[in-house]
């Protein structure tokens, strides 16, 4: 959701190229309590998984449009910076660091070539105060205010589409926000990304497919190439790969696993790539901003109980207890090695609210 400003300094995204069938909804008929809307948002996250969200007129929405403005500014700057200040921040994945910055090439694609962007990630705990601040550079420390500001209206935000998610799920309401709340520990990270414009003669993947190992992610874009795999489609179908069209002052909100977990299933986690943008575009620079939501680190990944939900022993599984902590780690490692056999999850048929024999 960078504003309208922002897209015109860029070139257009071309008209031509087939997109995905990703639907966009308001922010202010999500806060409308619609709820005939609002089940249209419910069967978006348990069939597709992907959508846009438009703000602005509300004032959490305007002040998100200047906030992820601002942002983009200063992941401009931060990646600017030489590569000897860059390093200072290095992310350390065999030490379980995964905030600060992450070189070119560190992680694999899924042709195991080494990936082509560059990470800053910071700890939501780090900004709200979740634990004692950790170092960053000058272009991050001197903003520290507007990316709390934007980490709290982007979650409040978060909440309020969590919040149509337990009535759908049949949950009571703030079920699910009590499991990623901003007040305690999690693994939850902002994460900016840049990928370079690629050489005409070799252009390729420079994000691994995957599906996000959160609960929610809150991406903004100016540039294409962030593709998701038509639902049904084998990964290795390159036809079933289709580009979402980021539009000005709108988000892109996609589920990810964890939410498949707690839900049984029920909610859909898709899988995503990051690939060239498509005409001019592919000559500029793409930023990227994602506000990846996770699980406090002590909840269970086990899943929720309700009506809705059916139980793992309905399945005939057995599931195991572990916390959002140990998961993210092991799904991290996974993910650096090019090892993480994502693949998209979830999106089975809800149960009727009432049983009847
Ligand atoms: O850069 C993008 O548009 C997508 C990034 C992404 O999928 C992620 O960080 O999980
Ligand atoms: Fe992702």
């Amino acid at each position: 959701m960078v504003s309208q400003r922002l897209f015109d300094a860029l070139p257009p995204f071309p008209k031509d190229v087939s997109t995905a069938d990703v639907p966009k909804f308001s922010l202010s008929r999500l806060f409308s309590g619609d709820s005939v809307y609002a089940h249209e948002v419910f069967e978006t996250c348990r069939t597709t998984g992907f959508f846009l969200l438009e703000m602005g007129g509300e004032e959490i929405g305007d002040n998100m449009i200047s906030e992820v403005d601002a942002m983009f500014d200063m992941s401009n700057n931060v990646f600017d910076l030489e590569i000897e200040e860059k390093t200072r921040y290095a992310q350390d994945a065999s030490k379980g660091k995964f905030t600060g910055w992450k070189d070119i090439g560190i992680m694999k694609t899924d042709t195991g070539a080494p990936d082509r962007c560059e990470f800053y990630a910071l700890a939501q705990d780090d900004i709200i105060g979740n634990m004692s601040s950790l170092p960053h550079p000058d272009a991050i420390e001197s903003h520290r205010s507007t990316i709390e500001c934007f980490l709290r209206h982007a979650h409040s935000i978060l909440t309020q589409i969590l919040s149509i998610l337990d009535a759908g799920l049949g949950l009571q309401r703030g079920t699910l926000a009590s499991l990623v709340s901003q007040e305690r520990s999690s693994g939850t990270l902002v994460r900016m990304i840049r990928y370079p414009p690629q050489p005409l003669s070799n252009r390729r993947t420079s994000l691994l497919r995957h599906t996000d190992l959160g609960a929610i992610t809150f991406l903004c874009s100016i540039v294409g190439g962030l593709q998701i795999l038509t639902p049904g489609s084998d990964p290795t179908d390159e036809a079933a790969w289709r580009y979402i069209r980021p539009a000005p002052n709108c988000a892109i909100i996609n589920i990810g696993d964890a939410l498949v977990e707690w839900s049984g299933g029920i909610l859909r986690s898709n899988m995503h790539r990051v690939t060239y943008a498509p005409g001019a575009q592919a000559d500029s620079p793409r930023h990227s901003i994602a506000y990846l939501v996770r699980g406090n680190k002590s909840v269970s990944m086990k899943r929720l109980q309700s009506e809705r939900i059916p139980s793992a022993a309905e399945d005939g599984e057995v599931e195991m207890d572990v916390s959002c902590e140990e998961w993210e780690l092991n799904k991290n490692k996974a993910l650096t090695a090019g090892a993480d056999c994502a693949r998209s999850r979830g999106g089975r048929d809800l149960v009727p609210a009432v049983k009847c024999s």
